[in-house]
């Protein structure tokens, strides 16, 4: 198949970089320029693992030829289906901001426009049920003079990869679900997902649009809930003096429960659950009904920083002193920093006139554009260096593997988010839960 994706960011790169490696020819079409003349570099954009390798070997001087990019809509015309991989964020009040994807799809039907024959579009982005009929599609329409369902067919493909993990999770999908307004939509869809479905087996889900839509927002809702049930449980286990992880080990042997998402600690942050969350708590209030599990669920999430910043406070009052912040992206494996909650961290200790010091292997540079002025370390060992306490907010590897870079520091104060660190003779160490 020749396929087109729109926004080349964490989905879009990635998706389109599979798609070449299992066989398609792509392009991905993004407005920032940088961003194209890396892929068409045959470098990777973002950090991900196993991403600069396929980019490398399917895009660029030496690639197979099957991806590149470019900031020019009018290729989309050499293509058979085209993917809306762009950012559908917040707005002010928590409702989704569907700006981007209606600009977004009104370059892409103008561009329709000049096309002779069928068409499909494919809505990648997680969008609120009814927003690919109700609000795509008519721009799509009006845009390209063409009509929905004869002339091009609208799709809905959510997409449940995770970040530092996204390509091992896309090309190895727990399900693969095709939302299509008509037939030839859906032999599409099929068309650009049967060599994945083939080769790994993958159950698919044929729906329509709106279903496919709220699918989505069911699993996040699920997973975000599962998180801040476990963030509560962690929190009363603490109340009791019970280690939240062996609890939470024992509850996993429950098939019914299982092992995953029971991580307790700073809670969840990233581009996704966070907007997410409050996108269908929105959407769905507007229609009348109160979504109390999710409305909780966001609530044990905000509650965790400020739990981590009064524990720190019962060890020490850190105006003037030095703090180590370790970890800045919203998990490990990714430079994302966005929703991470280090920023909360960093806010609350800077209200308390702590002389902020941060640490990050890979996200530093990323979060210099929310704290352009901080101070930020070059190691860990650095980020310890006299510092009086330490916070953790990301469960990177190497945190784990420290010992006695924590002899440098002022007072061995280490408050851990995500129970990162292993405790040592000499510590004062608190977990969060
Ligand atoms: N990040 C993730 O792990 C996942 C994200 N999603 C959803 O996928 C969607 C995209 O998310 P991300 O890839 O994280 O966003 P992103 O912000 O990383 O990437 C979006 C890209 O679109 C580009 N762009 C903006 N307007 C454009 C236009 N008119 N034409 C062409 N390019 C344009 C931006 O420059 C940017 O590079 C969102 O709805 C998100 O909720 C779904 C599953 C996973
Ligand atoms: O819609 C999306 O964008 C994606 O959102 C999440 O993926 P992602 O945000 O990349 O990362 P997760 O691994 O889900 O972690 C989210 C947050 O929850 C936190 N978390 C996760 C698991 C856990 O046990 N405990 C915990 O605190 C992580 O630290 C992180 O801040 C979902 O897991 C993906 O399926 C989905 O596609």
């Amino acid at each position: 198949m020749r396929i087109s994706v729109i926004g080349s960011g964490y989905v879009g790169t990635t998706i389109a970089t599979c798609f070449a490696d299992l066989g398609h020819e792509v392009v991905n079409v993004e407005i920032d320029e940088d961003i194209v003349e890396t892929i068409n570099a045959g470098k990777s954009p973002i950090h991900e693992d196993r991403l600069p390798e396929l980019v490398a070997e399917h895009a660029g001087e030496g690639g197979t030829g099957r991806l590149r990019a470019t900031t020019d809509y009018s290729v989309v015309l050499e293509t058979d289906v085209t993917f809306l991989c762009l950012p559908t964020p917040q707005s002010e009040d928590g409702s989704i901001d569907l700006s981007i994807m209606e600009a977004g799809a009104e370059q892409l039907g103008e561009t329709l426009a000049r096309k002779d024959d069928w068409h499909t579009v494919v809505v990648k982005s997680t969008v609120v049920p009814g927003s690919t009929e109700d609000v795509v599609t008519p721009v799509l329409e009006d845009a390209s003079g063409k009509t929905a369902g004869e002339e091009f067919g609208t799709g809905m493909n959510p997409e449940f990869l995770r970040e530092g993990t996204a390509v091992q999770d896309f090309l190895n999908p727990d399900k693969v679900v095709l939302g299509a307004d008509s037939d030839r939509t859906l032999v599409d869809m099929h068309d650009v997902f049967d060599p994945l479905v083939e080769r790994t087996r993958a159950p698919v889900v044929e729906t329509n649009t709106k279903t496919a839509e709220m699918i989505k927002y069911a699993n996040n809702g699920f997973l975000a809930a599962k998180v801040s049930h476990i963030n509560d449980i962690g929190n009363i286990c603490k109340e009791f003096g019970v280690d939240a992880y062996e609890v939470a080990d024992a509850m996993a042997l429950d098939d019914r429960i299982g092992g995953q998402f029971l991580h307790s600690g700073l809670g969840w942050g990233g581009s996704c659950f966070p907007k997410d969350t409050h996108a269908i708590i929105h959407a769905t209030s507007e229609q009348g009904y109160d979504p109390a599990v999710l409305e909780a669920a966001v609530e044990v999430n905000d509650r965790q920083p400020k739990r981590l910043l009064s524990l720190l406070d019962d060890h020490v009052d850190v105006a003037d002193e030095r703090v180590a912040v370790l970890g800045l992206a919203f998990k490990p494996g990714t430079d994302d920093v966005r929703n991470s909650r280090a920023i909360s961290m960093i806010e609350g200790l800077r209200e308390r006139g702590a002389n902020v010091v941060a640490y990050d292997p890979v996200a530093a540079e990323n979060m210099r554009e929310y704290f352009p002025n901080l101070d930020y370390a070059s190691s860990v060992a650095n980020a310890l260096h006299k510092s009086t306490a330490c916070v953790v907010c990301t469960d990177w590897d190497e945190f784990a593997a420290l010992d006695e870079e924590f002899d440098a520091m002022h007072q061995q104060i280490v408050v851990d988010g995500r129970r990162a660190v292993t405790p040592r003779d000499g510590m004062e160490y608190e977990g969060l839960t």
